[in-house]
């Protein structure tokens, strides 16, 4: 309520909200040459993924990597690719997921007061839609307390914490700008391992064979970042430790696994692929491969493990393959996003 008239040219200042910006990766607007550098080029560009000292990287980056890798990573983005509304899957599921938490929002989830104070958007760390332009919608709408959703279960300074870094650098071009919140990561909340445990008994159950090991692949980092302090490594282990506990299965029949590895150094092992090809040499004959570090199906996970290690499996005498898919916008993924937002909004909600 006005105490008395108003400065002439006085901004209009609309009705509190409150956002939730759910954030994740990030991924190419296309798959030719120029929007593959591109977004190679943000990415690997960043310090919190690459920590090596910036002047050698600088003429390794755009000496050799930036020259060969986006065509050969542009083609296997063709794979995946979603013609339909011509993006990734990445960016589908991502959109799916944050529609979906907005219609459960306007539905009541956060109660009915909630349902036209709370507006929720999406963005990636890098490329497009930006978590800047999200965060400008939603500030359009009269937010001025976001909670960041960053959607990686386990914490990782290459990924939480670079998430965190663009939205924070957002934020310093601000005037007005809003409390911010960021939700933890959630590598043991009960509402994700049941939801894991849940989605890996329906899809094995609805396979045409019984697997003798089951693989659940997290995305690698450098061993050196583990030895850091990054917490990442033990956030995984945790997770299919409670996964493997939820399924009744032993470390003999359950296996922990790291995947895409990157240059030369060491990365957190047991590698994915030297696993699997080492089961299928021992004469396993029936796989599955669930990947839980990723909360939406992506390249790493439809690409590297549905193709490339499903054919390492098969070359070396593998017979029966399976990737278990992510649990994305599926009823099982959305609650567990729900039980975050729920959780991390109490006292503003
Ligand atoms: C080179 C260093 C990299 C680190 C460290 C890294 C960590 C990391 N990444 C994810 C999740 C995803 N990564 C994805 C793709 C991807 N990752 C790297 C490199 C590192 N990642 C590259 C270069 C790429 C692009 C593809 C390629 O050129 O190989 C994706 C998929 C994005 C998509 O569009 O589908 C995800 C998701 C995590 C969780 C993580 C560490 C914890
Ligand atoms: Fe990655
Ligand atoms: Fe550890």
């Amino acid at each position: 309520m006005a105490t008395g008239p108003l400065p002439s040219g006085h901004p209009i200042v609309k009705p509190r909200k409150i956002g939730v910006l759910l954030s994740n990766l990030g991924t190419p607007d296309a798959t030719d040459y120029w929007s593959m550098r591109r977004y190679l080029a943000e990415f690997l560009s960043d310090k919190r993924v690459i920590e090596a000292p910036r002047a050698l990287w600088w003429v390794i980056l755009n000496g050799i990597i930036l020259t060969t890798r986006p065509g050969r990573k542009g083609k296997d983005y063709e794979t995946i690719w979603n013609r339909e509304l011509n993006e990734s899957p990445l960016k589908t599921i991502t959109r799916s997921q944050s529609d979906k938490l907005g219609s459960a929002v306007r539905s009541g989830l956060l109660g009915p007061e909630a349902a036209d104070a709370v507006a929720v958007d999406w963005g990636m760390r890098y490329g497009n839609p930006s978590v800047r332009s999200a965060l400008e919608r939603l500030q359009a709408q009269g937010c001025d307390r976001i909670l960041l959703v960053p959607l990686y279960p386990q914490y990782a300074a290459a990924t939480t914490a670079t998430a965190c870094d663009k939205v924070f650098e957002a934020l310093m071009a601000m005037r007005w700008q809003p409390a911010l919140r960021v939700a933890p990561p959630y590598h043991d909340d009960p509402a994700y391992i049941d939801a894991l445990a849940v989605s890996l008994r329906e899809g094995l159950a609805a396979l045409d064979f019984e697997p003798e090991v089951v693989i659940a692949s997290f995305h690698g980092v450098p061993k050196d970042y583990l030895l850091k302090g990054d917490p990442y490594h033990c956030q995984c282990a945790k997770t299919a430790r409670l996964l493997r506990e939820a399924m009744g299965m032993t470390t003999d029949t359950f296996r922990l696994t790291f995947q895409s590895r990157f240059g030369r150094a060491e990365w957190l092992q047991p590698y994915t692929d030297e696993t699997i090809k080492a089961l299928a040499k021992r004469g396993v004959k029936r796989l599955a491969v669930i990947t839980p570090g990723f909360s939406a199906d992506c390249l790493e996970t439809i690409e590297e493990i549905g193709g490339e290690n499903a054919e390492y499996f098969h070359h070396g005498g593998g017979e029966k393959f399976a990737r278990i898919p992510c649990l994305n916008d599926s009823a099982g993924g959305m609650a567990v996003i729900e039980a975050i937002v729920k959780r991390e909004l109490m006292g503003w909600v």
